[in-house]
């Protein structure tokens, strides 16, 4: 009987809780005794036939011969001559389907990446020392064609000169009567609305995951296929085979021989799985053996809720047999697999008579599985606070000593993933105390959509990493109930959702539940038919090991992932519905301005000049960090977001805070885009030399370099949110300066000539309040003689570049240059 564990003695602070849930237990069980539990009949498991290989046909042993001669290339890749690892996308729109596939796979990939709508302008390409970008991918290939020809020679020549690669895609014209097609300027020929019969992996050293050989009848009446001509300049990397026998390429490399600029061309979008491989292969051969995955991948099946589900939904003492035999079968395709059983004990025998005998016989076989802890009754932790928590937690865990499971890593799911993301503080706590997790996983983080972006994080110390989905719910029991149809699983299965998951993923964590493997087993079905497909199509090697494990490869693969990127849980439904009590979303508790310096600027000035303003509040002051925030970027950051809200107790039309180290952290652009992404900023512009001079000290000379620094923000914030201040004006004529900033703001215009004056003994603008004159204290606006003349011409021979760089900026987005910008590029040129 289940009752006794609760009574262990080592139970003194929780017992409260304890004594609660007993209560209930005993009139749960007096009203419904667990013998009269009748079992409905159930249906016998539907007999589905396994996915086979087209090409592994005992019959054809051809293509057997064919693998055995053509075993996979080792791993070759492309070298260009010294960018930077990211790519530039040149889209046709950025709303096109086709755009948004690209970016999907991008993303999934990890690579860093810049898209752009195609313009008259070329986006900059060349640093003043080095190529920006190691790939360029083109949506349209007739827009390249037709490009301006000095965009299109300027693009050229970067490819040529960095040897980066370019890719592109060109679709059929429908109306077009023109069959036959020379690409403008190349020798290359294309045949458009083609119909293909058979499509072929090419003997490419481009593929890796693709098995090369590997092919497909097509019964599509589709024509719309683009297929070119191959020659010697000219590589089939995918081919198609036409009616008449004809082979031609579906997807061609040109290997530059005839312009210098090797392309890789698509003649269809990504719809059709044998072409999304092969770009996912040509990306990972244009991009270089460091950001690949290589050719393992780590398959984990969470099977979440192994005794909660309603009586006649749950498993079977048979169903039990066939999870041991299947788990078996499947260390097969899957090196080391086991399946991983999360428990909630409180549910253990809640099921109907044969129900709970398969609960029973589970238990009797716990040792041939991984065992994790849930939640003892599949609570949401977001509703309890740090007690509570510990208290159930305490309950499944003496379930789990009692029943002998074997929890043998420090691994925990939360139901519905509930606490984990957005992170509740308390039960992160609860967990390392009862049970010691480090490691966890979530689907929602940073969002659940979409599922080609999900991330891991590390958060006080547990390890959480992302999780996929692969189609199965509590409710998917039954084939013929497939929502939308069993064709779409199939689909999922074959080339689908579920087929890449395992691709982009290196490890792929997936959440089942208990239902789908009773009744007709569909979570069974599913991954046999997944690691066939696998198997057939690709080279790639599936694994099992523990979570440990895998939390440990994750973030050697992805450092940059180890801090987490915190969102505004207020903005998504999903969070917002799982958020902790202490997070209040009808108060505005996130800042609408950041006043990101740089240091020595006069930062410190223009914040107390706007905090005059009555619709205007900033944060209270934080001790040890000079009164500022200093939240992106810096340690602080590590605190969570609920730390940082708690920074703004004053709601008002502009809550603003002013960390003058923001400018020039590298992290600071990212993390503030991801929590505020529609804040408004204002960075103050300070002839770098004296800066630099300000703080009597050469070393802080990376802060002035602005445009360096400005090219970070916008990558995650537009233009139009950033209001360029002039130091030496808001020095100069601070009234002024902050009448334009309040009508920028949108605020009601301030009468700041009456409460800022200037302050003869300070020798600055000072507030000016209740008939006292308010200065910045000793550390701003200090003494100290001007700089002499040999050290500015050094300053200013430093920072030539960067400023010439930020006047050429300013001028080319029409914004005001500063007078002493003017001046500094004046006496150069
Ligand atoms: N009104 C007023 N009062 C005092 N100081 C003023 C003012 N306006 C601009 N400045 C200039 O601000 C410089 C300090 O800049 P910051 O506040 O950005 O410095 S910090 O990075 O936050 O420490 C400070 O630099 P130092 O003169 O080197 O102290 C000043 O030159």
């Amino acid at each position: 009987m289940i009752i006794t564990p609760y009574l262990n003695p080592r139970l003194t602070r929780p017992l409260k809780w304890l004594a609660a849930i007993l209560l209930v237990y005993f009139l749960y069980f007096s009203t419904f005794p667990l013998s009269q539990k009748p079992s409905k009949p159930r249906k016998p498991a539907k007999q589905v036939k396994n996915y086979t290989c087209p090409f592994e046909n005992p019959e054809n042993p051809s293509f057997a011969d064919y693998f055995s001669k053509n075993p996979p290339k080792s791993l070759e890749f492309h070298k260009n001559n010294g960018t930077d690892q990211k790519i530039l996308v040149i889209l046709d729109s950025m709303f096109s389907r086709h755009g948004k596939a690209i970016i999907q796979m991008l993303n999934s990939q990890k690579f860093a990446f810049k898209a752009e709508a195609v313009s008259k302008n070329l986006p900059v390409l060349t640093t003043s020392r080095k190529g920006r970008y190691s790939l360029i991918i083109i949506e349209n290939y007739y827009k390249y064609l037709n490009m301006a020809r000095w965009n299109r020679q300027l693009l050229d020549k970067y490819c040529k000169e960095y040897r980066v690669p370019m890719f592109s895609f060109i679709a059929s014209k429908p109306n077009d009567q023109l069959k036959r097609i020379k690409i403008k300027g190349s020798s290359l020929w294309m045949w458009q609305n083609q119909r293909i019969q058979r499509l072929t992996v090419s003997p490419s050293p481009i593929h890796k995951i693709s098995k090369i050989g590997s092919f497909r009848n097509l019964s599509s009446e589709e024509s719309d296929w683009i297929l070119f001509e191959t020659s010697e300049n000219f590589e089939s990397i995918l081919t198609g085979t036409v009616k008449s026998g004809y082979e031609r390429a579906v997807v061609v490399r040109d290997l530059g021989r005839e312009d210098g600029v090797e392309r890789v061309i698509f003649g269809r979008n990504l719809t059709d799985f044998q072409v999304k491989m092969t770009f996912l292969d040509s990306l990972w051969w244009a991009m270089g053996t460091e950001k690949t995955f290589g050719l393992e991948r780590f398959v984990q099946i969470d099977i979440d809720d192994i005794f909660v589900g309603a009586a006649g939904t749950r498993i079977v003492e048979e169903d039990v047999n066939r999870l041991i035999s299947s788990q078996s079968h499947f260390q097969k395709s899957v090196e080391n697999f086991k399946f991983l059983l999360g428990f909630s004990g409180s549910y253990f025998r809640n099921g109907d008579d044969l129900e709970d005998r398969g609960d029973e016989f589970l238990v009797e076989n716990s040792e041939k599985f991984v065992w994790f802890p849930h939640m003892w009754r599949h609570n949401h932790a977001h509703e309890h606070n740090f007690t509570y928590l510990e208290a159930i937690m305490i309950q499944n865990k003496i379930f789990a000593q009692n029943m002998h499971l074997p929890v043998d890593y420090p691994y925990a799911i939360a139901p519905q993933h509930d606490g984990v993301f957005p992170v509740h503080e308390q039960m992160f706590e609860a967990w390392k105390k009862v049970w010691n997790v480090s490691v966890t996983a979530t689907e929602e983080y940073p969002h659940f959509k979409p599922s080609t972006g999900r991330k891991g994080f590390i958060h006080s110390g547990i390890h959480v990493l992302p999780r996929q989905t692969c189609g199965l719910y509590t409710h998917t029991q039954l084939f013929d109930e497939y929502p939308d149809g069993f064709d779409k699983i199939i689909h999922s299965i074959q080339g689908g959702d579920l087929f890449f998951t395992i691709l982009l993923n290196p490890i792929s964590i997936f959440m089942t539940h208990q239902q789908n493997y009773s009744h007709d087993r569909l979570a069974l079905y599913t991954f046999e038919n997944l690691f066939r497909f696998l198997k057939c199509w690709t080279n790639i090697q599936l694994k099992w090991q523990s979570p440990i494990e895998s939390a440990n490869l994750y973030f050697q693969k992805f450092p940059e992932e180890r801090i987490p990127l915190w969102t505004n849980p207020c903005t998504d439904p999903r969070h917002q519905a799982i958020l902790p009590p202490s997070i209040n979303c009808t108060q505005k508790k996130l800042p609408d301005l950041l006043i990101l310096g740089p240091q020595k600027t006069g930062s410190t000035a223009l914040g107390s000049f706007l905090s005059l303003h009555p619709d205007v509040s900033q944060n209270s002051p934080v001790p040890g960090s000079f009164e500022e925030v200093q939240f992106f970027g810096g340690k602080n950051y590590l605190k969570g977001v609920e730390w940082y809200m708690s920074n703004f107790p004053n709601e008002s039309t502009v809550i603003y805070e002013k960390s003058a180290t923001y400018f020039d952290n590298p992290s600071a652009p990212k993390q503030a885009a991801s929590l505020i992404p529609h804040a408004k900023l204002v960075v103050i512009l300070q002839n770098p030399a004296q800066r630099a001079y300000s703080w009597f000290q050469v070393r802080c000379i990376s802060g002035g370099r602005y445009v360096h620094h400005l090219d970070k923000w916008l990558e995650h914030f537009s233009l139009q949110q950033i209001q360029f201040i002039d130091s030496d004006e808001l020095k100069e004529q601070p009234v002024k300066v902050l009448t334009t900033l309040t009508k920028w703001l949108d605020l009601p215009d301030y009468p700041y000539e009456s409460h800022i004056r200037f302050s003869k003994s300070k020798g600055y603008f000072c507030r000016f309040i209740d008939e006292k004159t308010k200065c910045l204290g000793e550390s701003k606006g200090r003494k100290y003689p001007e700089m002499d003349e040999e050290l500015r011409m050094k300053l200013d021979k430093i920072f030539s570049l960067d400023n010439s760089s930020l006047y050429k900026f300013l001028k080319k987005n029409r914004l005001r240059i500063p007078k002493w910008l003017e001046d500094v590029v004046r006496v150069r040129a």
